[in-house]
């Protein structure tokens, strides 16, 4: 071999901190097409993904929408925590009731309510008939929006059950895209519910809907559980409440645990995995977060199924600020993974991840996966709306440790304590609109083939082995070459990644 470039094991020794921008890889020798690539990956033990992306646990990223098109794309979304049981169970539950890449919004009225004004539509152009008004219990009829307005005032003051369609055309929840598009195509429907077992209604296809999926990159295989519904995962605390949380999530269906902590070493944790390994042995449960060698192995004697690494890297994180701890991310994942490796156990690379580019670096710095939060918070499936800042279209975005979400329903999990002074180690901001997770992602996951192939390793293995082996070079980058190595020197320029 050439004397070119350093080994990971002797850049990373040289007791410096450092992260995905200070680092950057020698390529190697291309001899397959970038299709040929494949990233699919462990998340834990026993949960395989076709593509190796996780959304954060966090009220502004992963709830039912994020879960679903996370799944569909063939990776996973960790249902966040800040919230009531009854909540996170029902995003659980919900996500799990689905085989389709999307969720629509959906209204509920029942027969003795009337509609006052199309607004009452929302979005949507439907709204559904239940004996409650709400979307447990069966579907009894429907209104659309513009058999509504064609009423005449009188009519419109009546009950729905005056006007309403009944028996209209459903089709089962358990149909993929591919059935419900093909349905929709030869009836010439304009949208059908899809309904569950119990005639319940759990999601709105349109006929729109369907030709906006098809303008979309084709997914890949999704991320199915053996009940052939799609992989879930759940974030919990470390409080003996979160033992209940965790009882109902279990009953929800839940593939794989989260076991949220910034310092993922301490006895709290290793209680709590203690007791999961007992009560759930079958559940997969993930660690964290470490950022050393010596938290890892901590984790991994109680035997743990995955480790999530990252301490202050995260875009809303002020934890290295305020604490004084944590690590560079590029320093970190390669330690942590040398050691996890050695015990058959995949790390996320959480946090800091705001390109391709660190996801190709994570990943072959030893990561089996990369959480993401900023990177996936301002698309159309993160919680919450769009709204305009300084002209520019965005989504609210904030850290699970800032004062804005300790203080969100979750006094008990933070401020109940006998800690009265409640210091923040996060902040709240909002990132720009990104579109459909199910456009960007695709294009994303394209992107980390090509830097695979660049560094010539056909499948996550082989990244691995070239790292181990020493086979893989890099090398530190200085300032300049930063400069150097992002767009420079223009007048001015528009960025599009696809
Ligand atoms: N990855 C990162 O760099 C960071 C992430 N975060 C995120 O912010 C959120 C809050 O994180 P943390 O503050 O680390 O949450 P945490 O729940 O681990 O700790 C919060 C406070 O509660 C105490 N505590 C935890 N478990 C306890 C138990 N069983 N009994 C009594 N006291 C207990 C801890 O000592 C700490 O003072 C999480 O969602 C976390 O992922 C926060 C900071 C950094
Ligand atoms: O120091 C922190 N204070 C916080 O309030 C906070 N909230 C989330 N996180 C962590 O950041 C990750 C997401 O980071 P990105 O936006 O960079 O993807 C997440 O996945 C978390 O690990 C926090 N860290
Ligand atoms: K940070």
């Amino acid at each position: 071999m050439f004397d070119d470039g350093f080994s990971a094991e002797k850049l990373f020794n040289q007791g410096y901190s450092y992260t995905y921008d200070d680092v950057i890889f020698l390529p190697g020798f291309i001899d397959f097409p970038t299709d040929a690539v494949n990233l699919s990956t462990k998340l834990s033990r026993n949960i395989d993904l076709s593509i190796p992306c996780v959304a954060s646990p966090m009220d502004t990223v992963t709830e039912t929408s994020m879960a679903v098109a996370m799944a569909a794309l063939g990776g996973i979304g960790i249902v966040h925590y800040n919230n009531t049981i009854d909540q996170q169970v029902d995003v659980v539950r919900f996500a799990k009731a689905h085989q389709f890449p999307f969720v629509s919004e959906l209204i509920f009225v029942s027969p003795s309510e009337s509609i006052h004004c199309g607004d009452e539509f929302g979005k949507s152009q439907t709204i559904f008939v239940t004996e409650t008004g709400r979307n447990d219990s069966s579907l009894l009829g429907i209104v659309t929006k513009s058999d509504w307005e064609r009423l005449s005032d009188s009519e419109k003051e009546g009950r729905v059950s005056a006007y309403m369609e009944v028996n209209p055309e459903t089709l089962p929840s358990s149909y993929n895209f591919k059935d419900v598009a093909g349905c929709i195509a030869s009836k010439k429907l304009k949208f059908v519910p899809l309904v569950n077992e119990d005639e319940q209604v759990v999601n709105l296809v349109t006929a729109d809907d369907v030709e906006r999926m098809n303008s979309l990159p084709k997914l890949g295989l999704p991320s199915l559980g053996k009940d052939g519904k799609f992989l879930v995962g759940a974030a919990v605390g470390t409080r003996e409440s979160d033992k209940e949380r965790l009882e109902h999530l279990v009953k929800a269906g839940i593939n794989v645990l989260v076991i949220d902590s910034s310092q993922g070493n301490s006895e709290y944790q290793i209680n709590m995995i203690k007791y999961v390994k007992r009560t759930y042995p079958n559940l997969d449960v993930i660690g964290g977060n470490v950022v050393t060698k010596y938290q890892a192995a901590n984790l991994i004697k109680q035997d743990v199924d995955g480790l999530r690494v990252g301490m202050g890297s995260g875009s809303i994180c002020t934890t290295q600020e305020v604490c004084a701890v944590g690590r560079g991310q590029a320093t970190a994942v390669y330690k942590v993974s040398s050691i996890a490796e050695q015990h058959g156990i995949p790390v996320i690379a959480d946090g800091g991840i705001s390109n391709s580019g660190h996801i190709v670096k994570a990943l072959s710095l030893g990561a089996s996966t990369v959480m993401m939060g900023s990177f996936l918070a301002g698309s159309n499936e993160a919680p919450g709306t769009y709204e305009y800042k300084n002209g520019l279209r965005v989504k609210k975005y904030r850290g699970m440790g800032s004062l804005e979400a300790m203080t969100k329903g979750s006094d008990a999990r933070y401020l109940g304590d006998t800690a009265k002074l409640k210091i923040a180690q996060g902040v709240v901001g909002s990132v720009a609109d990104k579109g459909s997770v199910l456009k960007f992602v695709p294009y994303t996951i394209q992107a980390v083939k090509q830097g695979f192939q660049d560094l010539g390793a056909s499948s996550m293995q082989s990244a691995h082995e070239l790292l181990r082996s020493g086979t893989l070079r890099l090398e530190v980058r200085t300032g300049a070459a930063q400069v150097e190595g992002g767009v420079h020197g223009l007048v001015g320029y528009e960025k599009k990644y696809f």
